[in-house]
């Protein structure tokens, strides 16, 4: 698992600069060296700003599908992310007999709870997870995330992407060239300091103590998620960001992949022995696959 390529998967609220990051990372990866596989999962983008190697447009027709089905942008979004997910394990094994690629990027729609939340979503992730080391990177709009209340919604968003798919994840804050990022970084990690911000700018409205209240129960979920701040523009930041996919890779390899295996483990022992019951219900002759598995067991020792 350690020698396969590390699966990167951009996410972030609509506008973030996900495909801009995407193209930045490729490039600067590509200058160190590394051998990029790209896959754009956004069926909805109007022209690709960094070359694919697998472009689910080039599957999905967008326009037809909204007009055939008579869907608005969102529901073809996730019909078309559906579509693609039944075919995905083709992807896998495409990808798989490729041995000399380092990292796969990829992009994912602006509508984030197309891909997040949904059954699709799911299914390319974890089938992703299952074969190749990957991490998530969850990108912010800086500038939009001066206000504490677009601060707290992107945290929601990172800190349950983070605890529903318990992949190592990544706070990309993008566009400092624009807005320097040491504010959020202080936010997500002084709880003190973040009350105060919200405090400044509104003390009454519902909405801030609602932020209040969601900082207090959220505040230790998102303060230890490692963070980041660059601008896809200038690539500011990404001499401090590349080597930390290291660290993220080192995480899946840790903590995700034993988990993944431990439950691969409990369903194929509960396949056998759910077999086994099934053949003693039978009235099969249990005693050549006893002997059969008494023998597995002296040679896994060996
Ligand atoms: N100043 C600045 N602008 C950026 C940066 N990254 C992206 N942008 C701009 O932000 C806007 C959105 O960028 P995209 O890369 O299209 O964002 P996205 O998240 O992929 O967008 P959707 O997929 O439509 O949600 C574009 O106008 C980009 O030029 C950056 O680092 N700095």
């Amino acid at each position: 698992m350690e020698s396969k390529p590390h699966c990167l998967i951009t996410m972030g609220m609509a506008g973030s600069g996900k495909t801009t990051f995407v193209r930045k990372l490729y490039s600067i990866l590509k200058v160190k060296g590394f051998n990029v596989y790209t896959i754009n999962l956004d069926p909805a983008i109007r022209k690709l700003s960094f070359p694919a190697n697998l472009d689910i447009c080039d599957a999905i027709n967008f326009k037809k599908l909204m007009q055939e089905y008579s869907l608005g942008p969102n529901g073809a979004i996730i019909t078309a992310l559906n579509l693609f997910a039944t075919k995905f394990h083709e992807v896998i094994d495409l990808i798989s007999t490729k041995t000399d690629i380092h990292y796969i990027l990829i992009d994912t729609p602006g509508q984030i709870e197309a891909f997040s939340w949904s059954a699709s979503g799911t299914i390319i992730t974890d089938s992703l997870a299952s074969v190749f080391p990957t991490s998530m990177l969850y990108v912010v709009d800086t500038p939009r995330c001066t206000n504490p209340n677009s601060f707290m919604s992107n945290m929601l968003y990172a800190s349950s992407i983070y605890y529903k798919t318990k992949l190592p994840i990544m706070i990309v804050f993008n566009k400092t060239d624009v807005e320097a990022w040491e504010f959020a970084h202080e936010w997500m990690t002084d709880f003190e300091s973040f009350m105060q911000s919200i405090d400044e700018i509104s003390n009454e409205s519902y909405l801030a103590s609602m932020n209040r209240s969601l900082a207090l129960v959220l505040d230790e979920f998102y303060n230890e998620l490692p963070a980041v701040g660059l601008s896809s523009f200038t690539g500011f930041g990404f001499d401090i960001f590349v080597p930390l996919l290291e660290t993220s890779k080192r995480e899946y390899m840790n903590s995700y992949l034993p988990e993944l295996e431990a439950k691969r483990k409990a369903v194929e022992e509960k396949r056998v022995s759910n077999n086994l019951a099934r053949m003693e219900e039978d009235g099969e002759d249990m005693a050549p696959i006893n002997e059969l598995l008494d023998q597995l067991k002296v040679n896994d020792k060996k």
